[in-house]
């Protein structure tokens, strides 16, 4: 299902309500196969996609099955931590390309969870890579340190428990730089990681800072109606009017921004 789409939400509404009994019925038919064809794009690039390993499926259907619900009313999280949070399978695959294709060893993620991603980039990289991942959730650490004892690759995860911007700042301090840097936590939160990002050295020379969620459910295209609304369109709008990035917005899922340095990407005249 095309979740994140919200035309979709709205068709499926629309075909759910009474009013649908008063349209004619081929106009009807018509919308239904609009609904369906939307649902087949999506599911296909899943049924393409090549599958994930068997301990990211086992990650997934975890995440997906366990209460969070009952751990937020109980005062276990802080956060209404959710199983929608967790990415998909196109998202893993597609970071697992960009880090293979670019050679990458040090990758940094923001907002691990419950450790999908941070596994999935861990599986591209070489024995020596490491994944510095940033989680705020103090209910997450044993549920991820039994997920990354799974796999062969999880001893190349370092995870730190504590707000990103405290490990962002820590990383600093230790000269760290990163090839790849995954971003993928709280809205609000994503212009200032990335200005502490490029202004400290934490992005490595032709390094990638890959930015989800990036349609926050279609709020940034949407008339925003409240200004969490418009987190998502600030950021982007503040990532675009940087003279010397370069970006790509990449419809995946709820699309994934794609940063680069300008000087890093465009190629230098001929002699
Ligand atoms: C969307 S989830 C991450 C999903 C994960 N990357 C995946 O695909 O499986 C966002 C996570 O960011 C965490 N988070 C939110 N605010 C944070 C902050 N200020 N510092 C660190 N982590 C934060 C949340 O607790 C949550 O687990």
């Amino acid at each position: 299902m095309a979740q994140y789409d919200p035309a979709v939400k709205e068709l499926e509404e629309l075909l759910e309500s009474p009013d649908i009994k008063d349209v004619k019925p081929e106009v009807r038919q018509k919308l239904e196969r609009i609904l369906d064809m939307c649902n087949k794009r999506h599911d296909y690039a899943d049924e393409i996609t090549t599958p994930q390993s068997d301990i990211l499926a086992y990650i997934h259907e975890q995440t997906t099955s366990h209460p969070w619900e009952q751990a937020y009313t109980s005062g276990k999280t802080k956060w209404n931590l959710e199983s929608g949070m967790i990415s998909g399978l196109v998202t893993c695959q597609f970071l697992k390309f960009v880090i293979s294709m670019m050679q990458a060893k040090q990758v940094l993620e923001i907002g691990m969870f419950t450790g999908y991603t941070a596994l999935a980039m861990a599986e591209a990289l070489p024995a020596d890579g490491e994944v510095v991942t940033c989680e705020i959730s103090e209910y997450l650490k044993d549920m991820t340190a039994d997920f990354f004892s799974r796999s062969q690759h999880g001893k190349k995860i370092k995870t730190y428990f504590a707000p990103a911007e405290d490990t962002l700042n820590n990383l600093i301090k230790d000269g760290r730089s990163f090839d790849v840097i995954f971003i993928d936590a709280n809205k609000p939160g994503y212009k200032g990681y990335v200005d502490i990002i490029l202004e400290n050295g934490l992005l490595a020379p032709r390094g990638i800072i890959l930015a989800d969620n990036a349609y926050l459910s279609g709020t940034s295209y949407i008339n925003p109606r409240t200004r969490e609304d418009n987190v998502m369109n600030d950021f982007n709008q503040h990532i675009k009017n940087n003279p010397q990035l370069q970006q790509v917005l990449l419809p995946i899922r709820d699309g994934i921004l794609a940063i680069r340095r300008k000087s890093d990407v465009e190629g230098q005249a001929a002699e």
